[in-house]
């Protein structure tokens, strides 16, 4: 169970995450939405503490993460990997070292710096990527894949850390639609296997079709926190003051995504 309790992070005058409280029970796949501006990356990275609150906190099985320092500091990171929008490999290393990174953390400093991982971590590096399809790409470099290629090994390089929960950025932002159903059909899966995730979206149908519940964030406040169906275009009317089709549209512009072909105007 993760607990967020009343988070807030100000920068300056600007408060870009004000007071949100939230309770994820064990394996949900929740979708958090908004404008641009709104605190969907802020409050992502406050959970991993990328970002550190400047008041709240977070509880995660009711240890408390907000106060977490040093080595400890360091095991919550690896429990809770962090996807981006731009994959964040390593472009010039082969595909299967990018996925054995996620084992980094794992182990002790000297072997990391050496890159030496064991047979046992190789074969769970090829298990991740084979799930994902990806296992004849292993000894590519990494920049020689799609993007939605390259997200997926970010996934399996995530999986390689053992995570309870995922934090996705904007997973599939730079991605067409056909990549980016192959990405969001990969987070699902690690979700059904028991991980929580928390993914932010600019797209609505997406959110709409994949999360269990979505989190809808203004100005940094939660104004709507329920299943999808809950979410109508009438609902975003209210909240946002636009239709949908204007929200998609807005939403897509602000993370350079192409403009939605097939606005879900009518989702509910
Ligand atoms: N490091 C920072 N310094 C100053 N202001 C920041 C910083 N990070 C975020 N902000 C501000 O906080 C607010 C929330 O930003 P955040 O990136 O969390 O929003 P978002 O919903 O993820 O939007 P986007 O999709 O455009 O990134 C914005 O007004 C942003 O300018």
């Amino acid at each position: 169970m993760l607990e967020i309790e009343r988070l807030t992070r100000r920068f300056g005058e600007k408060t870009a995450v004000d007071g949100v409280s939230l309770s994820i029970p064990a394996g949900q796949m929740v979708g958090v939405i908004g404008r641009s501006g709104a605190g969907k990356s802020t409050l992502l990275r406050m959970l991993n503490r990328l970002t550190e609150p400047s008041a709240g906190r977070v509880l995660f099985d009711g240890t408390d993460i907000t106060a977490l320092r040093g080595q400890a500091l360091r095991d919550w990171r690896m429990r809770c990997a962090m996807i981006f929008q731009q994959f964040n490999l390593v472009q010039r290393l082969d595909v299967l070292t990018n996925v054995l990174v996620g084992r980094l953390n794992r182990r002790p400093v000297l072997t990391s710096l050496l890159r030496m991982f064991t047979a046992q971590e190789r074969a769970m590096a090829l298990a991740a990527l084979d799930r994902f399809d990806l296992a004849e790409t292993a000894l590519q470099r990494a920049d020689t894949l799609s993007g939605g290629q390259q997200q997926r090994v970010a996934i399996a390089r995530a999986l390689l850390q053992e995570p309870r929960i995922i934090l996705a950025d904007e997973p599939i932002a730079s991605l067409d639609p056909r990549n980016a159903r192959t990405v969001m059909d990969a987070l699902r899966g690690v979700n059904r296997d028991g991980i929580t995730v928390l993914v932010n979206l600019h797209d609505l149908a997406t959110a709409r079709d994949y999360c269990d519940r979505i989190v809808a964030l203004n100005a940094g406040r939660v104004v709507f926190d329920g299943p999808p169906p809950a979410l109508t275009a009438q609902r975003i009317r209210e909240i946002y003051g636009v239709t949908e089709e204007e929200f998609a549209e807005e939403a897509a512009a602000a993370v350079g995504a192409p403009p939605p072909r097939h606005p879900a105007i009518a989702a509910a």
